[in-house]
């Protein structure tokens, strides 16, 4: 069940590039260990959302708290120290979210020390730790990530995220240059440890099934605006908006 208080509040946030073009007035709370599917096709301004909720664009109206602060009121250096520790951000391209001239380990680690964390030892064995959690052998603790498969790369980027025990994870599409098969592991994987981490997590997917997979609530944005949200099951079973019947009904058919 939700705590009382909401970990991000999101209130008639607004930032268009042009009209229709990014997202306009959307207002939601977010509650530890839930998850929140933003679905929508193309173009209808889903990444751009994810930015301005992830404390990478300033919005142009409207207001985001986190834990009750007012994030965009607090400093450059607070807002990058939160991305560091206590929030993730899951990119679609793995490569975006990793140092491909450092090791595996180095790029778990580097997060660890970012976090505070000194000793060399401790920050190897959690590591290694980690890189098991996310069904990489841990004898590739020294090895690049380039010369790793995709979902491999993938489950590193989600592994030096989780590494700092985040409350909040924002991820972009994060199965979506996977072949099925690897696909579903990594679904699986996912859904996993957001349970057993308690992670809030706000999931970008123009992926119907992914969103039903992981997420508790869903919003279904088209051109900017958010036209429908509700609990996954129902918005996906019982869709109200003719877009998202639409939607749901271009996947069944
Ligand atoms: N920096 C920018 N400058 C101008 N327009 C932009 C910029 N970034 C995105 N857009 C436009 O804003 C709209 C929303 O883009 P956005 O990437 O948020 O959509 P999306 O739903 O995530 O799409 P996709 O699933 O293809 O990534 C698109 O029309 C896009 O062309």
């Amino acid at each position: 069940m939700p705590e009382e208080q909401p970990l991000l509040s999101v209130s008639n946030l607004t930032h268009l590039y042009a009209p229709g073009k990014g997202f306009e007035n959307v207002s939601f709370d977010l509650f530890p260990g839930e998850v929140l599917g933003i679905v929508g096709e193309s173009g209808s301004g889903k990444t751009t959302l994810l930015k301005s909720l992830s404390a990478r664009l300033v919005p142009q109206q409207g207001a985001i708290h986190y834990r009750e602060q007012n994030l965009y009121q607090l400093s450059e250096a607070a807002r990058r120290r939160l991305l560091r520790t206590e929030w993730g951000v899951v990119h679609q391209h793995p490569l975006d979210g990793l140092r491909p001239r450092i090791s595996a380990g180095g790029n778990i680690g580097e997060r660890l020390m970012a976090a505070g964390a000194r000793h060399y030892g401790d920050i190897r064995a959690e590591a290694s730790h980690w890189l098991q959690d996310v069904e990489i052998d841990p004898s590739r603790l020294d090895d690049l990530p380039v010369t790793f498969s995709g979902g491999m790369q993938q489950r590193l980027q989600i592994a030096c995220n989780l590494v700092t025990r985040p409350a909040l994870v924002f991820m972009d599409e994060p199965t979506g240059g996977l072949d099925v098969s690897v696909q579903a592991r990594l679904l699986d994987l996912l859904r996993n440890l957001v349970r057993d981490l308690n992670l809030a997590v706000v999931i970008v997917t123009h992926d119907l099934g992914v969103a039903r997979l992981l997420a508790h609530r869903l919003l279904v944005m088209k051109q900017g605006q958010v036209v429908e949200s509700g609990l996954t099951d129902r918005v996906l079973d019982d869709p109200h908006h003719p877009y998202t019947q639409l939607l749901v009904s271009s996947i069944l058919g």
